[in-house]
């Protein structure tokens, strides 16, 4: 052994080292506070803090796209959708960790959970509302945070991504029609636009960056239906059809958004091409 190992790293700092101040991991840390002796409520709630983490990636990166979208730069819009579908990927995959969890082991820590709820997930809220998927009544239980609200408000407001991209159709002169440009974006658009349907009919006929731009919409779109199914399932498993404690029906409730996928018209035009 030499007196000094030229290879080795710094083992000397004082006070939080660089990486704990960069990455604030020992907040992390400190963020896990079981209230049972189930083993598993610690894998419950490191699985929901993961996909919060995801959520605000996804929003990060779906107002990176929408600002894109409206500055027509579509190489930047088309790069920060691909990021936008690796992290649902990742975000979907992490329901993997609740995979050995029961319905029994479950029930050891749920009457800790009281009236809490995924439901009340702003992010996931602000993720529906920048994928279209507006539903005013559900800013409601957000009033009494009023940073997050505004955030929220900001997001129920403005056009989603998919808004942003018929616009961008609209100005490459595709025949997008009027009334779906001028629409109240504080609506959700859930019914299939004849109209809308044939412009991307018209987007897939032509080879340009437009066809990759909808086949990468349709990606976020199937990955996001994944994730609300995978959520649906699990929750059959671990819940079956007990009413949830953020105080819906459950399954039954949970149902209705599966049953309404994002960006109608991209599946749509699946039978027309
Ligand atoms: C044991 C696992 C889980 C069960 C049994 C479960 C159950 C439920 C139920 C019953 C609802 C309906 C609302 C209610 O009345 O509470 C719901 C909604 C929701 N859950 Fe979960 N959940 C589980 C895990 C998760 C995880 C890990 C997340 C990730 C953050 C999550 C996020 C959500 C979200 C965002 C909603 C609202 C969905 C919407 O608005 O469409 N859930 N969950
Ligand atoms: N709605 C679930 C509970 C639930 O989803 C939940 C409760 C507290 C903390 C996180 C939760 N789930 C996901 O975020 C239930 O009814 O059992």
């Amino acid at each position: 052994m030499t007196a000094i190992d030229t290879d080795a790293p710094n083992l000397q700092y004082s006070g939080r080292t660089p990486y704990v101040s960069y990455t604030d991991a020992d907040v992390l840390a400190g963020l896990i506070h079981p209230q049972t002796d189930e083993p598993l409520e610690v894998t419950f709630i490191v699985a929901t803090q993961i996909m919060e983490l995801h959520f605000q990636l996804l929003i990060h990166d779906l107002r990176g796209a929408i600002a894109a979208l409206h500055a027509d730069d579509l190489p930047e819009a088309g790069a920060a959708i691909a990021r936008v579908v690796a992290t649902q990927k990742s975000l979907v995959s992490s329901w993997q960790l609740l995979a050995p969890m029961s319905a029994v082991q479950y029930n050891r820590f749920r009457a800790s959970l009281g009236k809490a709820s995924g439901f009340q997930s702003f992010a996931y809220r602000e993720l529906e509302f920048l994928l279209g998927a507006k539903n005013e009544r559900m800013l409601a239980p957000h009033s009494g945070m009023p940073v997050v609200a505004a955030t929220l408000q900001r997001a129920y407001d403005e056009a989603s991504v998919y808004d942003a991209a018929i616009a961008l159709l609209g100005r490459r002169g595709l025949p997008v029609p009027a009334g779906l440009l001028s629409r109240d974006v504080r609506q959700a658009h859930t019914e299939s636009d004849p109209g809308l349907v044939e412009a991307w009919r018209l987007v897939y006929a032509g080879e340009d960056e437009l066809t990759a731009l909808a086949d990468a919409l349709t990606a976020v779109a199937e990955q996001h239906s994944t994730w609300r199914f995978v959520h649906y399932t699990a929750v059959m498993r671990i819940l079956g059809a007990k009413p949830g404690t953020g105080g819906s029906a459950g399954l039954a409730w949970l149902k209705r958004s599966v049953d309404t996928p994002v960006f109608v018209e991209l599946w749509e035009v699946r039978s027309v091409l």
